[in-house]
């Protein structure tokens, strides 16, 4: 029960975090009359574009984030991206404030050390071999023991930022640069994992709700340079990676509790399903759901997020999605051939907004569906190709 938006009685969630994958959750919660507050490190971010307000602060800033959530009073913390002052979540979460899922799971997520020894040493999930190092020469040594190929990536980082691939010792020094240059946070340690060979990765969104837990159908994809650059669903598996895959999902999403929505990144091998990571929110391969799914992740997330059931997801028909990417900064830009993408057959787009562009951002996406996965990926990839950013 609750009042209408900017009243007395509303009910009302803040979003730390206002890319594209919030913008699409702040829609989901104003169709079912929520009052959304949008917060990120700079002005004009997607998700604050259709938010009721929105505030812009450095979110890794403790006293900032405390600050702006003793001011606000949301109902629900709703954290959408990993770079936050998690543990100023876990104080607030003593003090009464509900954080999305849990504090516990944001903080847990927030670095790939955290999940990983919880996936790995904890629950005794499969995962790619791994140390960490905090130096140059400390990378060195972790190489050494892991071998090349090897992947190294900064603790605090996502999309891919500041990951790379070491395929030599004599490569050590120039992925440590990449990785010093690339993290969110300014924290020198890295992790190095073994390179897994996979046949084909998935993200496996799992939902947490009063209901229980719900699978959707797997969600195939392809990166580029640790990015998502396309995906599609369903993903073609066998009973027994369906199996094991649902399990490991159930097994981390069990660990991390709450509700919500989670993107359980895996790696199907020959010799079986890997973990790799989780997302306690909406994720970015997950964007093809706006194409396929009676209920997208977004509005799966708004709903277990806010207490409702979920009966079940269905899957409606095959689909893909294709990112466009920017290839330079650039402070002012134009989207052309919106028109000549929505001319494909049954193909939509989504259009950030981000107010700027950088090298490897992803400012929209298209998304088809299809009779077959097949059909639906070369659409999508045929609407993107049309899209063009212009720099001048
Ligand atoms: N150990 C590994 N072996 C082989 N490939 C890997 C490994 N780790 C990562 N990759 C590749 O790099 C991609 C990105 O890695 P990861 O998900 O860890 O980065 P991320 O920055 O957290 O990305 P995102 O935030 O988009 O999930 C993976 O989806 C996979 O394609
Ligand atoms: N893989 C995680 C992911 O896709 N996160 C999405 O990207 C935004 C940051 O984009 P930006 O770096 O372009 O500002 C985040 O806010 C989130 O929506
Ligand atoms: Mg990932």
């Amino acid at each position: 029960m609750y009042g209408a938006p900017l009243s007395n009685k509303s009910k009302k969630i803040m979003l730390l975090g206002s890319g594209e994958l919030g913008k699409e959750v702040i829609i989901e919660a104003q169709r079912l009359g929520i009052e959304t507050i949008a917060v990120d490190r700079y002005a004009n971010a997607p998700a604050m574009q259709v938010a009721h307000r929105s505030h812009v602060i450095s979110m890794l800033d403790g006293e900032q984030l405390r600050a702006i959530i003793e001011k606000e009073r949301p109902d629900l913390i709703v954290p959408e991206i990993e770079a936050i002052a998690t543990s100023v979540l876990v104080e607030l979460e003593k003090e009464g404030y509900r954080v999305i899922p849990t504090a516990t799971a944001s903080r847990l997520t927030m670095d790939r050390e955290g999940i990983r020894r919880l996936a790995s040493e904890t629950l005794g999930l499969r995962t790619a071999k791994y140390e960490f190092a905090n130096s140059l020469e400390e990378l060195h040594a972790a190489v050494a023991v892991i071998g090349t190929p090897c992947v190294i990536k900064p603790i605090m980082s996502s999309s891919g930022k500041g990951q790379s691939v070491c395929r030599t010792p004599e490569g050590v020094e120039a992925s440590w640069n990449i990785a010093m240059e690339g993290g969110r946070a300014k924290n020198a340690r890295v992790i190095i994992e073994e390179f897994i060979h996979f046949e084909s990765e998935i993200t496996l969104l799992t939902v947490r709700s009063i209901s229980g837990t719900t699978y959707c159908e797997p969600i195939g994809h392809i990166q580029k340079d640790g990015d998502y650059i396309e995906s599609w669903q369903p993903h073609t598996m066998s009973e027994q990676q369906i199996v094991d895959a649902q399990q490991m999902a159930k097994t981390i999403t069990d660990a991390l509790g709450g509700h919500g929505l989670y993107g359980v990144e895996l790696f199907l091998t020959a010799d079986g399903v890997y973990f790799s990571e989780v997302s306690p929110r909406p994720h970015d391969t997950g964007m093809v759901t706006m194409a396929t799914q009676d209920l997208s992740e977004f509005a799966l997330h708004a709903r277990a997020i806010l207490g409702f059931p979920i009966t079940g997801v269905r899957l409606l028909t095959p689909g893909a999605s294709y990112t466009l990417k920017a290839d330079r900064e650039q402070v002012e830009y134009t989207i052309s051939g919106i028109d000549e993408a929505l001319s494909v057959p049954n193909t939509q787009v989504r259009v950030f907004g981000k107010p700027e562009t950088k090298v490897g951002r992803r400012m929209a996406v298209a998304l088809s569906s299809g009779e077959t996965v097949e059909e639906a990926r070369s659409l999508a990839k045929e609407a993107a190709s049309k899209l063009t950013l212009n720099y001048n």
